[in-house]
């Protein structure tokens, strides 16, 4: 099977989670993409979605399927998304495509987290993929040295910015041992939104695409 195979398998099993007459969280990405498709076709079970991008927000919308506001909605059931990187503890790197801000609130809003990835995505230890900082555009000089301190190497992600209007520093270089542990540091320097670790609201389930069939991780 192909990774877009593995992906698609994985977007029906999450189908298995959607809770009828409730607000669904939308994750971002190609993953998610296959996802939304699969939710057109029971659209009319639910009651709407939130979405954590435009992008996706966009692709919903497309299928006639109504997306809220978090703001106006009492509570999500359960959000659906993707991820660059997953380890067995369930603790995620996202924000590859740049949405990780509003996904980790998404996420925190949301009652179940169903992560969804083909099996490429997991990894013994974190790092490998580089780590996604959203970060608000006058201090990128600041955050990047701050980076530097703790062992990172910052790069400015090129001629992108963030559904927030901010910048992403993608880190590389970071072997990831205490995900908890960087995920609050990082997240307490002065100019940093977010990181794109899941660590501290890791996901409930992950459905994991593998040549022999959807392996759930929970
Ligand atoms: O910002 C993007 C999200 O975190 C995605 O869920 C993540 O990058 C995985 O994307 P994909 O399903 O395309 O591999």
């Amino acid at each position: 099977m192909t990774q877009d195979e593995l992906k698609r398998l994985v977007a029906q099993a999450a189908i298995e989670y959607v809770v009828p007459g409730t607000i669904i969280g939308v994750g971002t990405g190609s993953t998610a993409n296959l996802f939304i498709d699969e939710l057109a076709k029971i659209k009319g079970k639910i009651d709407g979605t939130v979405a954590s991008s435009v992008a996706s927000a966009e692709r919903l919308k497309g299928h006639g399927i109504p997306v809220y506001d978090l703001n106006a909605v009492d509570g999500i059931s359960v959000y659906v998304d993707g991820a660059d990187e997953a380890n067995e503890h369930l603790q995620l790197i996202k924000g590859g495509g740049g949405a990780l801000t509003r996904e980790k609130i998404v996420a925190a809003a949301s009652k179940k987290f169903v992560c969804i990835a083909d099996e490429s995505k997991l990894v013994g230890v974190l790092g490998a993929f580089p780590l996604p900082v959203e970060v608000i555009p006058m201090a990128r000089s600041l955050v990047a040295r701050e980076i530097v301190k703790l062992g990172g190497e910052p790069e400015l992600r090129q001629d992108f910015t963030t559904d927030n209007g901010n910048i992403i520093l993608d880190v590389h270089n970071l072997e990831i041992m205490e995900a908890v542990k960087l995920e609050q540091t990082l997240n307490n320097l002065t100019g940093v939104v977010t990181n794109g670790l899941f660590a501290m609201r890791p996901a409930d389930v992950l459905l994991l695409g593998t040549k022999d069939g959807v392996k759930t991780m929970e």
